[in-house]
């Protein structure tokens, strides 16, 4: 992908400067482009569903992801540990690209993909130790569009958008130790939706 298949736009949408940042690059990959990539990431990624121990019990996670990223990543997420596969074309031509627009650097991703409205994602922070203090996400969602929410973890402020297909969100700062954030299940007949979190990963040979 080069920077052609991007449309120009106005810049990032303003979502949070309180206690870190978060911004959406409304259409960053456009309609056509969008649909591609969606196409050749479903079919191509090793989806798989994870099964997660809450309470000594054993909990199969609600929505498929995939973890892909510089050997040496090796990342732990909800208490479960992830080894990344190595990249894909598609995965690593957007990294070049979402790295060039966002200005931050990342040595992995995580793949979701959320079958339909019963998939979503509870609230949580991206704040595992992997990731240090004030990491940067990019996060670029395709398919369905949902609705992601963020809220303040001691004075509950709610910011809520619509991610739509081809949509770009970063988040920066120290968000994640303020802020929690979801994608809220929906009753709605939703269709399939693919989100790749870019971050940087701080490898355990580097002694975290
Ligand atoms: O699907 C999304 O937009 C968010 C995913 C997410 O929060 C995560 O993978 O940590
Ligand atoms: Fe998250």
């Amino acid at each position: 992908m080069n920077q052609s298949d991007l449309f120009t736009h106005p810049g990032p949408e303003t979502l949070i400067t309180e206690d870190g940042h978060a911004l959406v690059y409304r259409h960053w990959l456009d309609p056509k482009r969008a649909d591609d990539s969606f196409t050749v990431l479903k079919e191509t990624l090793a989806w798989e569903q994870s099964v997660l121990m809450m309470y000594g019990k054993r909990v199969a996670i609600p929505r498929l992801n995939a973890w892909y990223g510089d050997t040496g990543s090796r990342y732990q997420y909800s208490g479960a540990y992830f080894s990344p596969l190595p990249w894909t074309a598609e995965l690593s031509s957007l990294r070049d690209a979402i790295q060039t627009t966002t200005g931050f650097g990342y040595n992995s991703v995580l793949a979701n993909l959320y079958r339909n409205g019963a998939d979503g994602v509870a609230w949580h922070s991206d704040d595992e130790p992997e990731l240090g203090p004030e990491p940067a996400i990019a996060s670029l969602s395709l398919g369905q569009t949902r609705r992601f929410t963020l809220r303040h973890k001691t004075n509950g402020h709610r910011v809520a958008v619509d991610l739509q297909h081809g949509d770009l969100l970063l988040m920066h700062g120290p968000l994640q130790r303020f802020w929690q954030h979801q994608i809220a299940k929906s009753k709605k007949p939703l269709g399939p939706r693919i989100n790749l979190t870019y971050r940087w990963v701080v490898s355990s040979s580097q002694g975290v």
